[in-house]
């Protein structure tokens, strides 16, 4: 069975004017297999300029590699036929950074998820349409009766970015890139974001690629990792080798930057420090969690993706000194 996708030794070179001066290498000889038969979450991790981007446009058929292939289900995307590309274009999703730039202010969300809908001839009639809008609302843990007649003003950015993944789910696809879904997005709303994305994979099948510069989602929501540094492939593997035991020189920089605040300090008057090696990034191991039992014992029912926002709303409030917030807030902003 061919893969879903393959990229063999792509590479991606900018140049400027006619003369191809001042070439930029975006992306250095990649190459990376997502199985057909095995939904995946893979992150692409890196600091700004490392290409992940770049790798985003390449995946979406926006821009043509300079060299190697990019195969979906074993044909090259540059030489799709008229169907085939259809098809790709369906199956193949995308959800951006800006959960405000692909709203149109003047159109409700109805008319956002119609689109898709007549575009692709999903529906026969205007209430199998409306059904259908449900459903990928209702996937993405929205109430259609919250939602669906109001304008992308009257919504917040956590309710927006989740319309774009239920818009992206209407078209069943195959294969989501999410190019940093989440880092426009409150805190407190991105566990429930990440956590909607999780839910795609294991419930419908998606595969993912989870674009990020933040290793702390990577490791919560990815089975496996590639980290890119100025284009080329640094690391790649399982997420929980990669971080807990970073072999690569850049990635052990960027695990030790995850920064995990020290409640002894307060907030600009020292640097934050890093993140004691070896630590998971779980409520065990994170300061300010371990100072509140009762909100650990909150956290601790609740997934692990869910611990991220817990410490940040932890410390938030032990700044403050107001520690019987904690569990309190934390009640109200985890689901059960
Ligand atoms: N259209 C372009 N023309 C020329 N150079 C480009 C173009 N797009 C990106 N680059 C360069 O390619 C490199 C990779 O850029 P890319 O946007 O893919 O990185 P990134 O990891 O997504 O960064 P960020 O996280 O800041 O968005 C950078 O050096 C960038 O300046």
């Amino acid at each position: 069975m061919a893969n879903l996708l393959e990229l063999r030794n792509v590479s991606k070179i900018y140049t400027r004017g006619l003369t191809h001066a001042h070439p930029t290498v975006a992306l250095r000889d990649m190459s990376l297999t997502l199985k057909d038969d095995e939904p995946t979450i893979l992150t692409v991790a890196g600091e700004s300029g490392s290409g992940k981007t770049t790798l985003a446009m390449l995946l979406l058929g926006f821009i043509d590699p300079t060299m190697g292939e990019i195969l979906y289900k074993g044909r090259n995307i540059t030489s799709l036929t008229g169907a085939e590309r259809l098809a790709y274009r369906r199956e193949v999703q995308a959800v951006f950074q800006d959960p405000f730039a692909v709203f149109n202010p003047f159109y409700t969300v109805d008319h956002l998820l119609t689109v898709p809908i007549r575009q692709f001839k999903l529906a026969r009639s205007k209430v199998q349409a409306r059904s259908l809008m449900e459903e990928a609302l209702t996937a993405v843990g929205l109430r259609p009766e919250d939602v669906l007649g109001r304008f992308p003003h009257q919504l917040s950015g956590g309710q927006r970015q989740r319309i774009n993944v239920a818009r992206a789910l209407l078209l069943r696809p195959r294969l989501l890139i999410a190019d940093e879904p989440v880092s426009m997005v409150d805190a407190s709303l991105r566990a429930n974001i990440l956590e909607t994305l999780r839910n795609l994979q294991r419930d419908y099948g998606v595969s993912i690629i989870y674009i990020t510069h933040d290793l702390t989602t990577a490791y919560h929501i990815a089975k496996s990792i590639i980290v890119l540094y100025r284009g080329s492939v640094m690391e790649a593997g399982d997420v929980d080798a990669v971080i807990k035991s970073p072999q690569h020189p850049y990635t052990q920089l960027l695990v030790d930057s995850i920064p995990w605040p020290n409640l002894d300090q307060r907030w600009g008057e020292h640097p934050i420090i890093a993140r004691e090696s070896g630590s998971t990034g779980s409520s065990d191991a994170c300061p300010f969690m371990s100072r509140c039992p009762k909100a650990m014992d909150i956290c601790k029912a609740r997934p692990p993706l869910y611990q991220i926002t817990a410490s940040q709303v932890a410390a938030c409030y032990l700044y403050d000194k107001q520690p019987e917030l904690v569990a309190e807030r934390l009640s109200e902003l985890l689901p059960a």
